[in-house]
C-alpha cells in the first residue's frame, strides 16, 4: 500500500459517513432490573450502536413463558438510554433479525445458555462477519435479586404468605 493510499484509508476510518460499529445483545427482558442494564451497558461499550433482539415467547422454551407481552418488553428496552434500537426477534428463524442488523459484535449474557463457539459458527454460516463476546454478571447484595425469575418467585412467595392474612 502506498503512503497516499494509507492516508486515504485512515481518512475513511475516521469519516463520519462510515458505518458505525454495531453491537447486538439479546434476551427475554421480562421485568427489567439492574442486571439487564449492566449487560446492555457492557455490550454498548464494545461498539458505537447497540441493537437489542427481544425474544418472542415462542422461542423461550428453557424457562416459563414471559409474563409481559413481547411488544411491551421491546418498548421498555428501547426506552433505555444505552439502547439505540430494540426489535422483536423472529419466532422461528434467528437469522432474520441478525441479517437485518449485520452486527460487528454479538454479546452473550453471562448466564445465557448459548455456546460462544456454536453461535460464532452459526453467524459464519449465515455469512455474518461478527465476533462473539461474553458479558460479565452483576451480583446483587443486600436482599439479593437481579433475576426476572427470582423477582417472580418472590412475588409468588409474598402472595402465598399474604393470602391467609386477608
Ligand atoms: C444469535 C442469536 C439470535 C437470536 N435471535 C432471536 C430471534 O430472532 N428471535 C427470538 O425470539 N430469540 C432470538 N434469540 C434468543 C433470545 O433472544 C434469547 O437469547 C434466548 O431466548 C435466551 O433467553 P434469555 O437469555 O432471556 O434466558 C437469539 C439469540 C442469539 C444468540
Ligand atoms: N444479574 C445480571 N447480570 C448481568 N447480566 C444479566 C443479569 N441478569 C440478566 N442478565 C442478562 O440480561 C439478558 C436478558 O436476560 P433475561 O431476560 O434472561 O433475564 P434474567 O433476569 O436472567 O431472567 P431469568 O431470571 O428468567 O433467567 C441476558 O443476556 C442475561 O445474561
Amino acid at each position: 500500500m502506498t503512503e497516499s493510499e494509507s492516508e486515504h484509508e485512515h481518512e475513511q476510518e475516521r469519516s463520519p459517513a462510515r458505518d458505525p460499529t454495531r453491537v447486538v445483545a439479546q434476551g427475554t427482558f421480562d421485568l427489567l432490573h439492574p442486571g439487564h442494564v449492566h449487560y446492555l451497558e457492557e455490550a454498548a461499550a464494545l461498539g458505537e450502536k447497540l441493537h437489542v433482539i427481544v425474544a418472542r415467547p415462542e422461542t423461550v422454551d428453557h424457562k416459563p413463558a414471559p409474563i409481559v407481552p413481547a411488544p411491551q418488553r421491546r418498548d421498555a428496552v428501547a426506552a433505555l438510554e444505552v439502547v439505540d434500537h430494540a426489535r422483536l426477534g423472529h419466532p422461528e428463524d434467528f437469522s432474520v433479525p441478525i441479517r437485518a442488523i449485520d452486527p460487528d459484535v454479538l454479546v452473550l449474557g453471562h448466564d445465557q445458555h448459548h455456546d460462544e463457539r456454536e453461535v460464532a459458527a452459526m453467524l459464519a454460516d449465515w455469512g455474518i462477519d461478527c465476533r462473539v463476546e461474553r458479558a460479565s454478571g452483576l451480583e446483587a447484595d443486600g436482599d439479593r435479586l437481579h433475576s426476572s425469575s427470582e423477582i417472580k418467585e418472590r412475588v409468588r412467595e409474598r402472595r402465598s404468605v399474604d393470602v391467609p392474612r386477608r
